[in-house]
């Protein structure tokens, strides 16, 4: 183009020259005509030149919208293709994975296995054969797994809602299987790279977001909002579970953050890992306490070849079954234990009702089967991992896993297929998968050649080609929590349970979510609304700081155990579990809940809250990626803060409370107090309020002195030997903080990321393991006349109706509630204990979890 501006120039003294001779002809009109003629002539060279350069432009345009389109096709294709083959494979897939044997266990195990049978030496004649899609060997690695999960990543990208879930035995390595060790990655975070691989490689734009929840004694709970550490920090709403017009289940309030990259979702994952609980069982040093929930959406709007618009794929860590004879927990563990079996044997009921291809399917007798609803069965992806010990001593568990994966494995297969049509069906599925592969070079070509188009095009344009139906695309907000649907009650899954799927004291009791409680005289409200009176007592635990602590933690833990009491229902009670700063006082709190802001210092509640609001308020607005950060130091921040409140409001004006006010207005800073100072201000602030609000552990104390009224601990030991009872060998572990752990998943993550070690040293010995009483001087000299040794803790047992899961007081075999319990009534509620422990007594349940399962 240069040279062709250049060449009048250099032509100029030649045409000067020549038009000098014709100088006598030239006249005006012969200039102007010249100069109308140059003029003309020039402009519509540019003309030509611009017309080139679009055609070139526009022929661009139209190759790139030809493969869109083609790639569209080969979309469409594939999904048919690998819809045919998963349909082939079965709706739910079931593999098995076979833990290996530990360095020590020598011995031959009765489990054996090639790569789809898993047999079982049953005695030295019998065998039993379980029939799988796949079995993972002992000594098999995560790759092999990973491998094979990778259709259903693919279908989630189709549209599809896909549940891969690990079930088994506690023990068995659920857990590893889910989320692997830093040198060898699970399936959650290789699923979730793979699935933004997938994202990367197509030529749709897709959303993804994510989110994490717990099943924690029945209760859901949002590991990406930090809990309420403390009876009156702010309550994050409660999740509830609800299904849209369309049939999707939405969970309500549940946290939903837009992620861009796998880096986003390590850091919530991390986060989430954070605010999950784990506990050391006989089975299990870090065993994991509930259902870890994680939930990935992918949005893609106008591409029609998908599913629906809006899917999702959940990737489940079950909580181990386990039998509690076995595994001898008590407590809390026990409690634990029994939400898990409980919530797995509706798991097994949906399962076989599918199978059984049952009208009715009883999702709704568990919350893991309502949040599961739409991604079990029907048209979903459902991938289903059972683990098994090879141990002899863990043979009856292993069988009614197997029994538990066959029910699974036969929801769509049916009848058993002869080998003649299993091997016509294998061979159909090589074809299928050969086709998908070619189509899949296919289209990775046409996917290269765009990229390589759009880049022309960005040199010319200076802005990529935008495909018609992305110019449509809403961008979302980052964050998206839910909105809540108009309130319509008899819409609501949780008002249309039967009754016995209601919260229940315990769940109540343990979750703080989920507060529907009957109103009552003095007027109730919901507890999110106004908590009308809240009463709190904290004591907190030192935890011996380990590597990991010092590592990524500057602060020390320790575990602080809170127990509050709301007015609106006597009987209930909330605690929690925190790791939380480190401290060895005993504290005291009072608080009145109240909406107005609690004006404390920095990680007050009131900030929490004032968070929560905004976090909700951010919904409706759009953000970009650089909000994720934001969010992602609130959410490391909500962690952090971990504080208590003291509310003047609730105390009596009486000189202890005016120094309780005072010790709580010093910064948090926690005043310590004698012993005897402690249970004075108790007993000050129980009279100032109302007759139906109780601090619970006054009333052990109480109790513990009134135990010694009625018997010397002579009798009392006498007594309590005739009735061996093997898991007690602590006190109550209800009455204590559990040993709470660095779960296995942040451990592994923090290791990764820090480059230590996890210390296996606080675990069962645990200084949060010894009893509050033995560790806590104070508290001891309130009891001077008690002795702290073993021989105390028989007498917590003795308290059985305090300390019993709260599910068996509805047994209600101890004579009538609010009378004080005499002695006779504490022995037999600790008979009645044992005899459920040995598995005399049915607690009501209906079907215990194994029952049935070796059917
Ligand atoms: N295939 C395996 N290879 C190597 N180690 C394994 C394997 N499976 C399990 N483990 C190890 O066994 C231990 C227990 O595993 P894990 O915590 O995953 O069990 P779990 O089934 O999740 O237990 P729970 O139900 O109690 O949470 C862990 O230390 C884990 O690393």
């Amino acid at each position: 183009m240069e040279r062709t501006r250049s060449k009048p120039i250099r032509d100029l003294p030649e045409t000067i020259h020549s038009l000098l001779g014709l100088k006598s002809h030239m006249t005006s009109d012969w200039v102007k005509s010249v100069c109308n003629i140059v003029k003309n002539n020039s402009s519509t060279s540019k003309e030509e030149e611009d017309d080139s350069v679009s055609t070139d432009l526009q022929s661009i345009r139209d190759k790139l919208s030809a493969l869109t389109v083609q790639v569209n096709d080969q979309n469409k294709q594939r999904r048919q293709i690998l819809n045919e083959f998963l349909d082939l494979k079965g709706n739910m897939r079931v593999f098995c994975r076979v833990k290996p044997l530990g360095a020590s266990e020598k011995l031959r195990p009765p489990v054996a296995s090639d790569t789809r049978n898993v047999i079982i030496k049953l005695s030295e004649t019998k065998r039993k054969t379980y029939n799988f899609d796949r079995v993972f060997q002992p000594d098999s690695s995560q790759d092999d797994v990973i491998l094979e999960i990778e259709p259903v990543i693919k279908s989630v990208i189709d549209g599809y809602n896909a549940c891969i879930f690990a079930y088994g035995q506690t023990g068995t390595g659920k857990t590893y299987t889910m989320e692997g060790l830093p040198n060898s990655p699970g399936i959650v975070p290789r699923a979730i790279k793979g699935l933004f691989k997938q994202v990367e490689e197509s030529n749709h734009k897709f959303l993804i977001h994510f989110s994490m929840l717990e099943i924690y004694m029945g209760n859901l709970k949002d590991l990406l909002l930090s809990q309420a550490t403390k009876p009156i920090s702010p309550i994050p709403p409660s999740l509830s579970i609800h299904a849209d017009a369309s049939g999707e289940i939405e969970i309500d309030n549940l946290v939903n953050l837009k992620v861009d990259d796998f880096n986003q979702v390590f850091k919530l994952y991390k986060e989430g890992c954070r605010n999950r609980a784990t506990a050391s069982t006989n089975s299990n040093s870090a065993s994991s306490r509930s259902h870890c929930m994680i939930r990935v959406s992918v949005t893609c709007l106008g591409a029609s070849e998908r599913r629906r618009e809006t899917n999702k794929i959940w990737l489940v860590d079950l909580g181990g079954s386990e039998r509690v004879l076995k595994t001898r927990a008590t407590g809390r563990r026990f409690d634990e234990g029994k939400a898990i079996n409980l919530s797995l044997s509706a798991l097994g009921d949906v399962i076989n009702s599918l199978q059984r291809k049952n009208s009715h399917i009883p999702y709704r007798n568990s919350k893991l089967t309502q949040v599961l609803k739409d991604s079990l069965g029907q048209d979903s992806k459902t991938l289903m991992l059972v683990h098994i010990s090879p141990k002899e001593e863990d043979l009856c568990e292993t069988i009614c896993s197997l029994n538990f994966a066959t029910r699974a494995k036969n929801i769509h297969l049916g009848q058993d297929e002869s080998t003649e049509e299993q091997q016509k069906k294998e061979a159909v599925m090589m074809n299928l998968q050969k086709m998908m592969e070619k189509i899949e070079q296919e289209r990775e070509m046409s996917l290269r050649e765009m990229r390589n188009l759009n880049k022309t095009l960005e040199k010319f344009t200076g802005k990529p080609h935008v495909i018609e139906e992305e110019e449509k695309d809403v961008i979302r907000e980052e964050i998206q929590v839910t909105p809540k649907k108009p309130k319509n009650k008899s819409r609501r899954a949780s008002d249309v349970f039967p009754s016995f799927m209601r919260p229940t004291a315990s769940s109540r009791r343990l979750s703080g979510a989920d507060f529907s409680v009957t109103p009552n005289a003095s007027g109730y409200k919901s507890r999110r609304n106004s908590m009308i009176s809240v009463r709190a007592e904290s004591v907190r635990l030192p935890v011996k700081k380990n590597r990991y602590d010092s590592a990524c933690d500057s602060s020390d833990r320790s575990v602080s155990k809170s127990t509050c009491v709301m007015r609106q229902n006597t009987s209930d009670d909330a605690t929690v579990y925190s790791q939380d700063i480190s401290e060895c006082d005993i504290k005291l709190v009072v608080s009145e809940h109240k909406p107005k802001a609690l004006q404390m210092g920095p990680g007050s509640a009131t900030k929490s809250r004032s968070k929560i609001c905004n976090f909700e308020k951010d919904a409706a607005q759009k953000m970009d990626g650089t909000e994720f950060s934001r969010i992602n130091s609130w959410l490391r921040s909500q962690s952090e803060n971990r504080s208590y409140v003291l509310d003047k409001d609730q105390l009596p004006a009486t000189p202890q409370n005016r120094s309780l006010e005072k010790s709580s207005t010093q910064s948090l800073t926690t005043e310590k107090i004698t012993g005897n100072e402690f249970l004075e201000k108790l007993e000050d602030i129980e009279e100032s309020k109302t007759d139906e609000t109780v601090v619970k552990p006054t009333q052990m104390l109480k109790k513990l002195f009134e135990l010694q009224c009625l018997c010397s601990a002579e009798e009392e030991d006498q007594i309590l030997s005739r009735f061996p009872n093997p898991g007690y060998e602590d006190v109550d572990e209800s009455l204590y903080p559990p040993v709470l752990e660095n779960d296995g998943f942040s451990q592994h993550i923090d290791n990764e990321w820090f480059g230590v070690n996890h210390s296996a040293a606080w675990e069962r010995d645990s200084p949060a393991t010894i009893p509050l009483l033995e560790r806590e001087p104070d508290l001891k000299q309130l009891l001077p006349e008690l002795a702290f040794d073993h021989s105390l803790k028989p007498r917590g047992l003795a308290f059985a109706e305090d300390v019993a899961p709260p599910l068996l007081r509805a047994q209600e075999t101890l004579g009538e509630r609010g009378k004080a319990p005499t002695f006779m009534q504490k022995v037999q509620a600790l008979c009645f204990r044992i005899l459920l422990g040995l598995g005399f007594i049915d607690v009501g349940y209906g079907n215990d979890f194994f029952s049935g399962l070796t059917k």
